[in-house]
């Protein structure tokens, strides 16, 4: 198995579409190797090499690895083809990372400088064509490929977590995205909403993707910005990409998961989520639509929570600069002073057998978009660029529908619904997310855990085991929308881990409302 994915890789090989023989290297005396394209991989076999005398080469570079290639005019007439690719190495503890790995090769077949110069450019056209990732075809035109070249305009928090986001977007990104073909201008936010205001506001048209390199809260602000945009159906076609830049990069560590990647954190994760924009395949993403009581519409595409867990995102604010640690410490300080919520929570199951069967639906019922009291127009007859409607939700004001499930129980120790597989880098809450199911995983824990199983809950959710321990205070269950009324304004809420007011919220899924680049 290839060191650094959970998922072995495909066999390389393949009918060979080039061979030549060059220099090794791009210096004139360079030994001589031969050189086989396939759709896979470059084959390089050199005279005397380890393969001997049988038929398997003596290095393989993966194409699947390879960020980019170019072509160049060398000394004595000669011309150089090179590639860049980021293949895992692993140390001999702890998880592979993928690593910058460069290889020239010098063409020389003649003294006719633009003919050697024309076989490296054909060699490196080549290469940078068979390594567009295979798009693929199980799920219809889901997905697509970023342009090269590619213009991206980049949205950098200084600020996030440990306030590394500059330096390291510099000293990670900046370069793998160069060997890419992938021009950036940096926007760095100068105050919260800042970039909120600058997608929402500016011609966004010159740019084929939007990089957040901060944490989650910050693609909260790009999405909702873009979101109260009057295009905003066109524009959230425009692929999202987010670099991890914060302490807690759920999102980057969801898309590190589901590209089927080893849980890594740090430096590790910051590469491989260059790597997934460098490769520039995207695909479908869905949000989630909050509305609240007070009537705020929002977009949330991680998740929203009340209660223990929301304490600790908020409590653990603080101490942003321990990085990803803040959590552990935000969690053993909201263990000692564990607090108990009240409120009613009902849902509507994924799986309708999970639930009430469905109440006859009323033909002339009016349908609503969830705001408090908000009716909206028939289908088909939204003013352009309205918002799309909440149509699995009843105002707030109204009972939940006959078929939502109302849970019985009305304390709990934590309330939250998330919409990806991690929580955290370390958190991986709902193994099962994709990022286009079509579900919120909806957990709660009722009131009544003790400390102990809350602790063992949460060491468990490392390896995503959490739901193995059969803790009958802990509930999952997959639904398509929800509604949370807390008996009292007590309580942090969050959205994206992003602090709400505490007051009744209700929110449902929309499939596949944004696009987001994703490495499977
Ligand atoms: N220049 C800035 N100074 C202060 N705050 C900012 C600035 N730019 C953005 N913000 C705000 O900082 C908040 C947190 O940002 P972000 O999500 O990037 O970092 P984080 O909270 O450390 O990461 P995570 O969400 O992964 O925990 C956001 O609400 C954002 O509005």
């Amino acid at each position: 198995m290839a060191a650094g994915r959970r998922a072995p890789p495909e066999p390389g090989g393949g009918p060979v579409l080039l061979q030549g023989i060059f220099g090794a290297g791009p210096t004139p005396g360079a030994a001589a190797c031969s050189l086989a394209l396939t759709a896979r991989e470059l084959q390089v076999r050199r005279p005397g090499g380890s393969s001997g005398g049988s038929t398997g080469p003596d290095a393989a570079l993966r194409l699947a690895d390879c960020v980019g290639s170019a072509a160049f005019p060398a000394a004595a007439a000669a011309a150089c083809f090179s590639l860049v690719c980021y293949p895992f190495r692993g140390p001999r503890w702890g998880s592979p990372a993928r690593q910058r790995l460069e290889r020239t090769f010098r063409v020389c077949l003649g003294p006719d400088a633009e003919g050697n110069l024309r076989i490296a450019q054909a060699w490196s056209r080549r290469i940078r064509e068979l390594s567009v990732p295979a798009v693929p075809t199980q799920d219809g035109d889901s997905y697509g490929v970023l342009p090269r070249p590619c213009r991206a305009l980049v949205l950098l928090n200084p600020q996030s977590g440990a306030g590394r986001a500059l330096e390291d977007f510099q000293a990670v990104v900046q370069p793998m995205l160069a060997e890419a073909d992938i021009a950036t201008t940096v926007f760095v936010t100068e105050r919260p909403h800042h970039a909120h205001e600058k997608v929402r506001d500016e011609d966004l048209s010159q740019w084929d993707t939007l990089v957040v390199m901060a944490g989650d809260g910050l693609l909260y602000e790009v999405v909702n910005g873009l979101m109260e945009r009057p295009d905003w159906a066109d524009i959230m076609k425009k692929p999202l990409c987010i670099l991890p830049g914060g302490s807690g990069n759920a999102l980057a560590a969801s898309i590190n998961h589901y590209a089927g990647n080893d849980h890594v954190a740090k430096k590790k994760l910051l590469t491989n989520c260059a790597f997934i924009l460098c490769k520039g395949l995207h695909t479908q993403m869905d949000l989630v639509s909050l509305s609240t009581a007070s009537g705020k519409r929002l977009f949330s595409f991680l998740g929203f929570g009340w209660g223990f867990i929301s304490d600790v995102d908020i409590d653990s604010e603080k101490y942003r600069r321990l990085g990803n640690a803040r959590f552990t410490l935000g969690t053993l300080q909201c263990l000692a002073k564990l607090r108990v919520y009240q409120g009613r929570l009902s849902y509507l199951p994924a799986d309708p057998e999970q639930g009430t069967p469905p109440a006859p639906r009323d033909p002339h019922a009016p349908v609503t978009n969830g705001q408090a009291g908000c009716i909206l127009p028939p289908a088909g007859t939204e003013a352009p660029g309205a918002l799309p409607a909440d149509s699995l939700l009843v105002p707030l004001c109204q009972p939940v529908p006959a078929h939502w499930t109302v849970v019985p129980e009305e304390e709990f120790v934590s309330v939250y619904a998330i919409y990806q597989s991690h929580l955290g880098t370390n958190l991986l809450m709902a193994p099962a997310a994709q990022l286009h199911d079509g579900c919120i995983h909806l957990f709660y824990l009722k009131a009544g855990i003790s400390r102990v199983a809350l602790l063992k809950i949460f060491l468990a959710m490392a390896r995503g085991t959490h739901l193995d321990l059969n803790c009958p205070h802990l509930r999952y269950v997959p639904v398509r929308a929800f509604r949370l009324e807390p008996r009292a304004a007590a309580g942090i809420m969050t959205v994206d881990g992003e602090a709400l007011a505490c007051e009744p919220v209700q929110g449902q899924i929309h499939s596949r409302l944004c696009r987001v680049l994703s490495g499977s």
